[in-house]
């Protein structure tokens, strides 16, 4: 019992000795040795490690096996930690955010930040190892980026059940907030090279409507931007219902009122990326629905002008507007494709209303979840009942002309200016006449560097009083068309009377007729 102590402190620093060695060894490797015989070192120490260790460590990284996408887990991650620990990390990274407006701070490589959840302490490290160059490979560099997470084993069932969930949740919607979207086109001339396996391209999407800055009815707005809004967070009530979690609004009314400015409004509200689809240029139904496959959620799919889009019968027309049997669709179909047109370019479509109809709402819409599917028309009355039928187009929106409301979010936005003593005269011309919101933002619009607020709004009231000058006109000109149509209505029926009367046929019991008689001297014959 006595030699314990003496054989303790032996023992202890022959294990001191012999770590300091192992030390000194490893430092060793590392500095001079090739990959091949670290990595072998590591993957052993890292095994002798573990069976003393009372941590658990999860990697993720950014780059999995030899896929060329990142990982969602580490940018989840990355996310996760700039907003989080980018306060506590000494080192830090710097670079340009979205809209190259912001600098974004992320933890610098091998900087190590602590974490707290519920109780649990937790460590972040950043860290890359350099991987061998490959023969084959494509990229020069060979650095792979990981982020490390060690806790106490003590903590694993809460770490990986519900901080990791925590992490991730809240490292994607940093991302989504931050995310610069994007405006998506199928357009032919916009078309990726036939190896890009994507049938969209697209740009950023960079659009400023807001609906604060759109003119209209205060309510009706209200009204659609709780819809939209509701609509985002009913992804829970959507699956109770069992109905795929998606909206068609139908925007409709004349050109310049505001439809494609609202579903930009649309997408800066919701921050959704925008597909811009152009039906001209789908070759078919099957094309359409990859389309379909390929838009991701917390999107909008807008067809614009869905009434001149095609002629969504499913057969071609003919110049004088008969329908086209399916041999003679099929023959033009060959004729065109002879002559090189039917390649998809605009007007050669073989898109149908029913292969519409499904995309908007047969089984394939609901992947993905979470969009909405925007028609615009000037044309209501032109779409098939079918296409526009509530489930389908689910609201509605009229669009109309300028009203004294809008002009006045418009004079805020163009003039900065909430009252004036002009907008009296406007608000008695604007509901006389009907202009749309596009004229009256034109007629604000200063047009050289000296116009004033005065000018713009003088200029306005100019546009307003020739259209009601043109108004007054026209309804003149219609009335005075009227009472033309109806003098000569009234005559000809004057004419028609006194013939009727002169060459009324008579056909007498046997089948006889007698002509151009007066009827009283025909009834007397008959007799
Ligand atoms: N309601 C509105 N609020 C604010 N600006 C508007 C509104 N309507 C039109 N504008 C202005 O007029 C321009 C044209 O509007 P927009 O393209 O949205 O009209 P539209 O209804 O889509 O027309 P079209 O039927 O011809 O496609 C926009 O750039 C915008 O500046
Ligand atoms: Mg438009």
């Amino acid at each position: 019992m006595m030699m314990m102590p003496f054989k303790m402190s032996e023992m202890m620093a022959t294990m001191g000795s012999t770590l300091a060695s192992f030390m000194f060894v490893w430092a060793i490797i590392r500095q001079y040795c090739p990959y091949e015989v670290r990595r072998f070192f590591e993957k052993y120490t890292e095994r002798i490690m573990g069976y003393f260790y009372p941590y658990i460590r999860i990697s993720f990284h950014e780059f999995l096996g030899d896929r060329l996408k990142r990982s969602e887990a580490y940018a989840a991650v990355e996310a996760y930690l700039s907003a989080n620990t980018s306060k506590s990390a000494k080192r830090l990274k710097a670079e340009m955010g979205k809209d190259s407006t912001n600098l974004v701070l992320t933890m610098d490589e091998y900087e190590r930040v602590t974490d707290d959840y519920e109780g649990a302490k937790v460590w972040w490290l950043s860290s890359k190892v350099a991987s061998p160059p490959r023969s084959m490979s494509y990229y020069p560099e060979q650095e792979k980026r990981f982020y490390k997470l060690s806790f106490h084993m003590k903590y694993r069932d809460l770490i990986t059940s519900s901080y990791l969930e925590h992490v991730m949740r809240e490292g994607k919607e940093i991302r989504l907030r931050n995310r610069q979207r994007k405006l998506y086109t199928n357009s032919p001339g916009y078309k990726w090279p036939s190896y890009k396996q994507t049938m969209w391209s697209h740009i950023v999407f960079e659009h400023p409507a807001t609906f604060e800055t759109m003119a209209m009815d205060c309510e009706k707005k209200k009204e659609i931007i709780e819809d939209l809004v509701t609509f985002s967070k009913s992804k829970d009530f959507y699956a109770r219902i069992g109905k795929a979690w998606k909206r068609g609004y139908l925007l409709y009314g004349p050109p310049g009122t505001g439809k494609s400015t609202m579903i930009a409004a649309m997408a800066n509200l919701l921050g959704y990326d925008v597909y811009d689809l152009e039906l001209t240029a789908v070759k078919d139904n099957t094309e359409l629905r990859k389309l379909l496959i390929e838009t991701t959620s917390k999107s909008i799919i807008v067809i614009e002008d869905i009434d001149c889009s095609l002629d969504l019968t499913g057969q071609r027309k003919k110049k004088g507007g008969d329908k086209l049997s399916d041999d003679e669709s099929e023959k033009v179909s060959l004729e065109l494709r002879k002559e090189g047109k039917e390649d998809g370019g605009c007007g050669s479509s073989k898109v149908t209303l029913s292969g519409l109809l499904n995309f908007i709402d047969g089984i394939w819409s609901a992947c993905g979840g979470e969009r909405l599917i925007v028609f615009t028309t000037n044309y209501v009355e032109k779409l098939d009942p079918a296409l526009i039928r509530r489930g389908r187009m689910d609201k509605h929106i009229e669009l109309s002309h300028c009203s004294f409301d809008g002009f006045k979010v418009l004079a805020k936005n163009y003039l900065k200016l909430e009252t004036h003593p002009m907008f009296d005269t406007i608000r008695k011309l604007i509901g006389e006449v009907k202009i749309t919101p596009a004229d009256v933002a034109e007629n604000l619009m200063p047009k050289s560097p000296l116009d004033d607020a005065d000018k713009c709004l003088s200029c306005l009231i100019e546009s307003l009083e020739e259209a009601a000058a043109a108004m007054k006109a026209e309804e003149l000109r219609q009335s005075c068309a009227k009472k033309e149509d109806e003098e000569l209505k009234h005559a000809n029926d004057h004419i028609k009377e006194d013939e009727g009367l002169k060459h009324t046929n008579h056909t007498k019991e046997n089948g006889e007729v007698w002509e151009d008689l007066e009827p009283a001297q025909a009834k007397n014959q008959s007799l």
